[in-house]
């Protein structure tokens, strides 16, 4: 059965086409610095490679521009989109909508009605999802929401201690997300180990980032609370912020509160601190020249993590491996050797040779290292991919 999952992250459009149950890779692509002026898409279907600059503005746009590469007569691999059997999507917030669910007019109503709470994601996904239902209304879509993973975490560390009735009547309480990266994460570790009963802390860092404290292949805590703006900052979301600058904002400003949600969704992070851009690359780029601004985020940033990190070493009592991964988390050197400096206390040794020259998924901590560091690539599509399968053969 053909699957295709899309995974349409605040950045970022990437693709992959499985011939599912062998999970067999049919195709992948991906669309990066989306809605920027030169966005770089890449496809790889069997031996043909292919990559192009061109202005994509918005996610619409990309599944678009997905579906025209996998039916190309020359080098697709579907004759025509009739072929696929489900389309699985990475979807983030839906409330009480949690898990993985065909997508529906209620589940659609509810994204829509968490716009505002999940702005950089909520928005594309309902707008994509409507489009694919429109143009194919005979392939099932299928959401697999984020949150899902993190069900298990514990009443104490999900809890907000505001009025108690606000978690009963609003469902104000902290769900977690990228649940497909942190699943596939504490999966593949068992495999790379060989062993089932891991402490496995996940630092997925991209365009959105979140630390995941895993027991097991089972998620104990995470960064990300009700949205995902909090926890660590964001390429241009704020992360953790006291609800309680509100007020001082409102008056000394003059902006009415959807222009404060904006500044913090859309013009804070790494972008708000830099002056420079939401993208790692710039940031680092800028800081490297010698720029202060560049440098305070990418400290502030580093900052963050290691207060997850050692708050997670906590919650595990200790951990067996540290596991980067996403855009940053797979490419940044610097920030690596920032997070895991002046760790010896925890027995967590970087090796810094290795940690400059990194390809696919590597092991970068000394031989005497107790918890091992790794960096491994996500595959949040195959998560996807087999959650979508389960749902459509039911
Ligand atoms: N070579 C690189 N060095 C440092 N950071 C990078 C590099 N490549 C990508 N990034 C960072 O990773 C981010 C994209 O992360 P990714 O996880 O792919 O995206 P998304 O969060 O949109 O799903 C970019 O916005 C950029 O900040
Ligand atoms: C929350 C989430 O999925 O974020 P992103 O893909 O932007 O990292
Ligand atoms: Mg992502």
């Amino acid at each position: 059965m053909i699957i295709l999952v899309a995974n349409l992250g605040s950045t970022s459009f990437k693709y992959r086409v499985y011939d599912m149950p062998a999970e067999r890779q049919l195709a992948r692509g991906g669309i990066d610095r989306i809605g920027q002026a030169e966005s770089r898409c890449t496809v790889e279907i069997g031996s043909h490679k292919e990559e192009i600059s061109r202005s994509i503005p918005d996610h619409a746009a990309a599944v678009q521009m997905c579906l025209d590469q996998l039916t190309d007569p020359q080098h697709g691999c579907l004759k025509s989109a009739d072929e696929v059997k489900a389309i699985g999507f990475k979807a983030v917030f839906a409330g009480h909508y949690s898990g993985i669910r065909i997508v529906d007019e209620p589940l659609l109503a509810e994204m829509e009605r968490l716009f505002d709470v999940a702005p950089a994601h909520n928005p594309p996904y309902a707008k994509a999802m409507r489009q694919l239902r429109a143009a194919f209304p005979q392939i099932p879509l299928v959401a697999a929401l984020e949150t899902a993973f993190h069900d298990t975490i514990s009443p104490a560390l999900r809890t907000y201690a505001a009025p108690y009735e606000w978690k009963e009547k609003y469902a104000i309480q902290k769900w977690g997300f990228h649940g497909a990266s942190h699943r596939y994460i504490g999966t593949r570790m068992a495999e790379l180990l060989g062993r089932n009963d891991l402490k496995v802390i996940s630092c997925h860092l991209g365009g959105s980032n979140s630390l995941c404290a895993i027991k097991g292949g089972v998620s104990q805590a995470t960064s990300m609370g009700l949205s995902p703006q909090t926890g660590l900052l964001q390429n241009n979301r704020v992360g953790d912020f006291d609800p309680f600058a509100l007020p001082i904002l409102l008056k000394l400003s003059g902006k009415t509160l959807p222009q404060i949600l904006e500044d913090l969704s859309e013009r804070s992070g790494l972008l708000g601190l830099s002056g420079v851009s939401p993208d790692m690359r710039d940031v680092e780029e800028a800081a490297a020249k010698g720029n202060e601004r560049a440098e305070l985020a990418l400290n502030v940033f580093a900052a963050s993590i290691r207060q997850y990190l050692g708050s997670y070493l906590v919650v595990l009592n200790g951990a067996d491996a540290i596991v980067f991964t996403g855009g940053i988390g797979e490419n940044s050197s610097r920030m690596r050797r920032q997070v895991c400096e002046n760790l010896d206390f925890a027995g967590i040794e970087l090796d810094e040779a290795k940690n400059q020259s990194v390809k696919g998924e590597v092991c970068l901590s000394t031989p005497g290292s107790r918890t091992q560091i790794w960096v491994v690539p996500t595959n949040e599509e195959i998560v996807v991919a087999r959650q979508s399968l389960a749902a459509v053969s039911k």
